[in-house]
Order: structure tokens, then C-alpha cells, then sequence
């Protein structure tokens, strides 16, 4: 399908280059860059339309497909943090709330070496282009083996429910639409570095805060960058007979990001050895 892949080419020949290029430094990708930081200041949020070449979806979509059957499917009870139950903190607070995790995430170690999200993933050019946006001097691919690049496999009748992400920024693309619903929702910037804004986020997992909802429109192939850390955000049941499948590419400004045990085994079942140390963290929310 694609040729032996030198790692600027991945860009070249699986972005849509014409109408997004990324691939090389210049003033085309400034422009793009600007776009997307002017998008995430405002928004958290910024869908690059029709970033990966049209000829690829299929692939991209196939590729989901075959490996979707490894999500590890537990349906859990999460809070918005991920955190273990805390009978102490005041009946009002947000992580006292739960809901049903009806999504399942591939690990990335069972995607298959050679899938065209992987090469997408390492790409030396796309990191470039994502530290460029995110104004980061550079990022890493996680450390974490499973965590790094996942594919979120959201069957008809479940949803994604509200969470913070563990890292800062994560770049996604839908691999496979679903027939209706599966809508992703987000309330930028509703908590930061310093606060956790307990009384929004509250009303938003009340449905008393639907002015703080936006919602994007994520086509099959298009690329969303996304402040995750810091925004709540969800994708709402997906509706009709096919499953929604989207590939997380998830990077840090810091090195050696691992996610903690208990959240590598809530998502994924299973540790590996890269699990057992003091993990890194960018800061100190509750999660
Ligand atoms: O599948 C999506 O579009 C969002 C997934 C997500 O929020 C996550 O994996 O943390
Ligand atoms: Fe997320």
C-alpha cells in the first residue's frame, strides 16, 4: 500500500499535503500553525478538514476495523478524574459523580506494527507541526506502550462519558464515522493548571451548563487537535448499526509520560513493565 516509509514522507504521502501542508517548515505550514493556535487559545479545539489523503480513509477505516475485536471491552463506573472512589470529599463534588464507561480503547501494542496510524504516530514532521501548534519546543510520543496511540472504539447505544485527559494535548482522527449520534462535546479550558473549577464542572455533569458545551463536527480522515487536559469533553451514544472508531495519537511536552497503574488497568486490562515506576506528571490536579 504505501512504499518502504522514510519517516517525512509518512507526512507526504498520507496527508493531504495540497490542501494541508504540514510535511516541511515554511511559511504554508506558519499559516497553518497560526490558524490552529489562534483555534486552540480560543477554543481548545481545531479540526484540520480532510487531513488525511482521501485515498487512505478506507485504509485507516480497514485497519480499525480488524483490530477494534481487541478493545478491551469492560464496561466500568469512571468519574470525570478517572480517580478511585473517595468517600470523603463532600457529597457535591464532581469525582462523587459516576457514570458508565461504554467505550474501549485498543492498546496500541495490538494495532499492528505496520498500520498507517502508526507511521502517522511516530512521524518525526507530524510532531513537529503538532509542537509548532501546541507552542511546545517539542513533543514526545508517550513512553507508555498501550496509552500512546489507541484506538477508541465507542459501540451503538454507548458513549465516551465526561473526562479530563491524563495529557495535555491529543490529536485524533476519526477512522470510522458512526451512523448518527456519537457527537464529541467539549467545554474548553473549564478547568486549568491552578483550579479545578469543582461548581462548572458540576453543572455540566447536571446538564445545567449547556452553555458551556461546544460541539465538533469530526468527519472520517479530518485531524482534531485538542486541549484534553484542561477541557471536559465526551462523545455523546453513538446511534445505528456501526461502531465509532477513532485513533488517539496522544503526546507530551515531557518525556517519558506513563500512565499510572491503576488507570493502565482500568483502561486496558493489563499492565506491562514500562507501568512499574514513579510516573511523570505535568502538574498537580486531582488526577
Ligand atoms: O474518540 C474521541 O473522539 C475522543 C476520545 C477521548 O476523549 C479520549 O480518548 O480521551
Ligand atoms: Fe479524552
Amino acid at each position: 500500500m504505501l512504499g518502504a516509509l522514510d519517516d517525512r514522507d509518512v507526512i507526504e504521502q498520507v496527508v493531504d499535503i495540497g490542501a494541508h501542508p504540514v510535511a516541511r517548515a515554511g511559511p504554508e505550514r506558519d499559516a497553518i500553525v497560526a490558524r490552529v493556535r489562534r483555534e486552540l487559545a480560543a477554543d481548545g479545539c481545531c479540526v484540520l478538514a480532510g487531513f488525511v489523503r482521501p485515498g487512505l480513509c478506507e485504509t485507516l477505516r480497514a485497519e480499525g476495523a480488524a483490530a477494534a475485536p481487541r478493545a478491551h471491552r469492560d464496561v466500568d463506573v469512571v468519574n470525570v478524574y478517572n480517580t478511585d472512589p473517595d468517600p470523603t470529599l463532600p457529597a457535591g463534588h464532581p469525582a462523587r459523580r459516576t457514570m458508565i464507561r461504554g467505550n474501549a480503547f485498543v492498546a496500541r501494542d495490538l494495532l499492528g506494527s505496520d498500520a498507517l496510524v502508526q507511521h502517522l504516530y511516530t512521524s518525526t514532521a507530524l510532531q513537529e507541526f503538532v509542537a509548532a501548534c501546541v507552542g511546545a519546543p517539542r513533543v514526545h510520543v508517550l513512553a507508555d506502550p498501550l496509552a500512546g496511540l489507541t484506538l477508541n472504539v465507542v459501540a451503538p447505544g454507548r458513549g465516551h462519558p465526561w473526562h479530563f485527559d491524563t495529557n495535555e494535548f491529543t490529536i485524533s482522527v476519526v477512522t470510522q464515522e458512526p451512523e448518527a449520534g456519537g457527537v464529541f462535546e467539549y467545554c474548553p479550558g473549564i478547568r486549568s493548571r491552578g483550579d479545578e473549577n469543582l461548581a462548572e464542572v458540576a453543572a455540566v455533569l447536571d446538564g445545567r451548563a449547556e452553555h458551556l458545551v461546544r460541539r465538533a463536527t469530526l468527519r472520517a480522515g479530518d485531524l482534531q487537535i485538542f486541549a484534553g487536559r484542561y477541557a471536559l469533553h465526551r462523545v455523546t451514544t453513538v446511534e445505528g448499526a456501526r461502531e465509532r472508531h477513532s485513533a488517539i495519537l496522544a503526546y507530551s511536552a515531557r518525556p517519558g509520560v506513563v500512565g499510572s497503574p491503576a488507570r493502565t488497568r482500568q483502561l486496558f486490562g493489563r499492565l506491562t513493565p514500562a507501568h512499574g515506576g514513579d510516573p511523570v506528571r505535568v502538574d498537580g490536579l486531582l488526577d
